[in-house]
């Protein structure tokens, strides 16, 4: 029998899994109205499109350069130099300001500065010439840094939104006819149960469904997919990499879009900074192609353009892959090559195992989706 193939309906639901919490509300029900079956997109297409999605464009952009930055190069000083010295009176600053192309003076010797040169009316920078902001506008160094993080802070709000609008609209089941639905209008609560992570590779689909009923009560613990996360009482180590397990059209991606949603609305799991989510139905179409991580990110979230390596660096980050059993990446974790740059281009599932492993990013949160036949692409001593 193939494993992928939708199971018959009234089996009881799997443990260590993910079940609908009637089976005759949830699973068999949709069933009968038909799960949407999901269709890869023609891998010649440079848009990806998938039917929870909005349509993304790959493209690139290289990464604006400030006038600071290029005036810094040229002149080979440091940032750290420039920092703590004037250029006007090359002493150690006193109450420094920045000109708005980021250049630090003492707040005397770039006054004194514009006063000397008043009469011409000019406000430039004496370092590089560039028009600055009246002396009104002279940046402190607590002011520039609460305006950097501001800009971080628009770019997060921006890719919540953008989230949200993503995730708040479904299909439902086999609905193709562009209807689509609130989630949270919708969203009935699924049976996710914790499962030791050995039992969940070696159990064959079906007798995961058999033998449901006499399993260990111990993890018998309904999980609501918004707590995933949280360790239970019992746990001792904090949950990073987390593998959801369930059969066809059980409520997998509806699960992750539930928590995205609710992440994007503010409502839960607000200590993730940002929430990455990601198909392998979309990640098939440049399995060929080198990337980055960041620019992976980039990619598929343009809304993250502007976030840096830096930022990645100190942002806790949650990447949720979606549909492992759609995958078509070699996912190979003995292979020895070690990534741990952000920056650093290679295949999409080298930077996939770097990433479970903990190579990347070691504090990134990972949440991988997979029906059970697929579930044993993932080693079980990298699922937490
Ligand atoms: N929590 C839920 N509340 C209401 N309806 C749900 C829920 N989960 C799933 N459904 C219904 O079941 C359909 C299939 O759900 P979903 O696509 O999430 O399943 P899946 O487990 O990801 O399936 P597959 O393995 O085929 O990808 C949805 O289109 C929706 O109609």
């Amino acid at each position: 029998m193939d494993q992928c193939e939708d199971r018959e309906e009234g089996v009881p639901p799997s443990k260590s899994t993910l079940c609908g919490e009637h089976e005759s509300q949830t699973k068999a029900q949709r069933k009968k109205r038909g799960t949407k079956r999901k269709h890869e997109p023609e891998p010649s297409c440079v848009s990806l499109k998938s039917d929870w999605s909005e349509e993304h464009f790959i493209y690139f952009k290289s990464q604006p350069v400030s006038a600071a930055e290029r005036a810094r190069k040229r002149s080979g000083v440091s940032e750290e130099e420039q920092l703590s010295c004037c250029a006007l009176c090359q002493d150690v600053l006193k109450d420094p300001v920045s000109t708005s192309c980021g250049h630090w003076f003492c707040r005397q010797c770039i006054c004194s500065y514009w006063d000397q040169s008043a009469s011409s009316g000019d406000s430039s920078c004496p370092q590089c010439g560039e028009r600055s902001r009246s002396r009104a506008g002279l940046q402190t160094a607590s002011q520039s840094s609460c305006v950097q993080n501001v800009g971080l802070q628009e770019v997060l709000d921006e890719h919540k939104i953008s989230l949200r609008r993503r995730c708040e609209r479904v299909n439902e089941g086999s609905d193709e006819t562009g209807s689509r639905t609130l989630l949270n209008r919708i969203y009935t609560e699924l049976y996710i149960t914790e499962g030791q992570s050995e039992e969940v590779h070696i159990q064959h689909e079906v007798r995961q469904l058999e033998t449901a009923s006499k399993m260990d009560a111990l993890h018998d613990t309904p999980i609501r997919c918004q707590d995933i996360f949280k360790a239970l009482p019992d746990q001792q180590r904090p949950i990073r990499v987390v593998l959801t397990n369930g059969v066809a059209g059980v409520g997998k991606t509806f699960s992750v879009q539930k928590f995205t949603l609710d992440w994007a609305e503010g409502l839960e799991n607000q200590h993730v900074s940002v929430v990455v989510l990601l198909s392998f139905r979309e990640l098939n179409l440049i399995r060929d192609e080198q990337y980055s991580l960041l620019e992976l990110l980039h990619v598929f979230h343009p809304t993250l353009q502007k976030v840096t390596a830096e930022k990645l660096a100190v942002s806790q980050l949650l990447f949720i892959f979606d549909g492992l059993d759609e995958s078509r990446l070699s996912l190979d974790f003995t292979n020895r090559k070690l990534l741990s740059d952000v920056t650093q281009k290679s295949s999409v599932s080298q930077l996939l195992t770097n990433l479970i492993q903990g190579n990347l990013l070691p504090s990134a949160l990972v949440w991988i989706t997979s029906r059970p036949a697929a579930a044993n692409q993932i080693p079980p001593t990298c699922v937490d």
